[in-house]
């Protein structure tokens, strides 16, 4: 766990950057620091691993003050990763990688079997490991930087505007990645971002900041849209809040009737079309295991009749759910959601970098 406990920083200027900032960073979880443009989000990262010390207050990590901690040696237990990956220009991947087994002392071999292991967890093609970052998209440079990151495998991971620099389609890509490597590695993130859709798809909790580093709310993603506790924060979080709650909402509760007969399927029960005054119409279609409700009620509305196909993991039809039966479902939560969203939408994008 990381605590800040009434941390200020003022810089040199007179620029309060971070003004008494509480909060409790738990272990092995995601917390998201999101705000407007110079509202501390760097200031507050970098003071964790004492790139900046705070001017007054403290910053525990595992119950330790970071003051009393050598900031070498502190920073060889915090993987750092930011925007464009900051990679040495003239070492190849896998040295990039090893950079800091190789300060740690381990020998040649051992830091870059370490290394090619990382450029495989990342999802990185083992054969980019001999080029040098610029013959490496933005996208993969920035699976470097996480690789580089996790080298040590650091407990804490200090992540600041990683994925901005990259299109929307890449940078959904990655955030799915980072989310499938922490449902394995468990790690203490700390990540920074302007974009709110990123904070709520990525955050295990939230914590929003106001200019000034002033802590608006902190709260689970699903809390957090539907009761922001102020005009502050309910803008930031921007509209379309009541349809980004459906995420949070497993869709396994719909009740579903037998597929009509108009619903055409091939040898294996998989459904290609509706059958519509003779022609055959596309329909969307739902996983209740591991759709979200904002999936099922997607399906529902690209159907020409208003239902939604379910169908299991491997595209079966399993039936349909009608609008009335979606509907049973959300009034059930009408009162407040689960801050725990449905198994794919971890990893789904409903387009435009929104965060499903
Ligand atoms: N070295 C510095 N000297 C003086 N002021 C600084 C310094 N670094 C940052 N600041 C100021 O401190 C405030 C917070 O900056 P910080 O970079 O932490 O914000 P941020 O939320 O990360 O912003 P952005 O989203 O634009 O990156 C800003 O007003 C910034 O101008």
């Amino acid at each position: 766990m990381i605590i800040f406990d009434g941390v200020t920083k003022r810089y040199q200027d007179g620029t309060v950057a971070v003004d008494d900032l509480s909060i409790e960073v738990p272990g092995g979880a995601i917390t998201v620091l999101v705000g407007p443009s110079g509202c501390g989000k760097t200031t507050s990262l970098r003071m964790i691993n004492r790139m900046v010390d705070a001017t007054s207050g403290r910053i525990l990590l595992g119950g330790r003050d970071v003051r009393e901690i050598d900031p070498a040696t502190l920073r060889r237990g915090i993987g750092y990763v930011i925007q464009h990956a900051g990679l040495f220009p003239h070492r190849k991947i896998v040295d990039n990688v090893a950079t800091v087994p190789y300060l740690l002392g381990w020998n040649r071999k051992k830091a870059r079997a370490r290394a090619m292991e990382l450029i495989e967890l990342v999802g990185l093609d083992p054969k980019l490991a001999t080029r040098y970052p610029f013959q490496l998209s933005g996208g993969q440079q920035q699976r470097v930087g996480v690789a580089r990151a996790l080298a040590a495998d650091p407990p804490v991971l200090l992540m600041d505007e990683p994925f901005s620099a990259v299109d929307p389609v890449v940078r959904t890509g990655l955030q799915d990645e980072l989310l499938r490597l922490q449902s394995e590695l468990r790690k203490t993130i700390v990540f920074v971002t302007h974009d709110i859709d990123e904070a709520i798809k990525l955050g295990d909790t939230v914590a929003v900041l106001h200019t000034g580093g002033r802590l608006a709310q902190m709260a689970g993603p699903a809390t957090l849209l539907s009761e922001p506790v102020d005009d502050f924060v309910r803008e930031f979080l921007g509209r379309d809040r009541g349809i980004r709650r459906l995420s949070f909402i497993s869709a396994k509760d719909v009740r579903l009737d037998p597929a009509p007969a108009d619903l055409a399927v091939d040898d294996d029960d998989r459904p290609f079309g509706l059958r519509v005054d003779g022609r055959l119409v596309p329909y969307g279609t739902f996983d209740p295991e591991s759709d979200s409700m904002r999936a099922a009620l997607d399906a529902a509305l690209l159907s020409p009749d208003g239902t939604a196909v379910a169908v299991d993991g491997d595209g079966r039809v399993l039936g349909v759910a009608t609008r009335e039966a979606l509907d049973a479902v959300l009034r059930k939560y009408a009162g407040g959601l689960p801050d725990q969203r449905a198994p794919a939408d971890q990893g789904a994008s409903a387009g435009e970098g929104a965060p499903a």
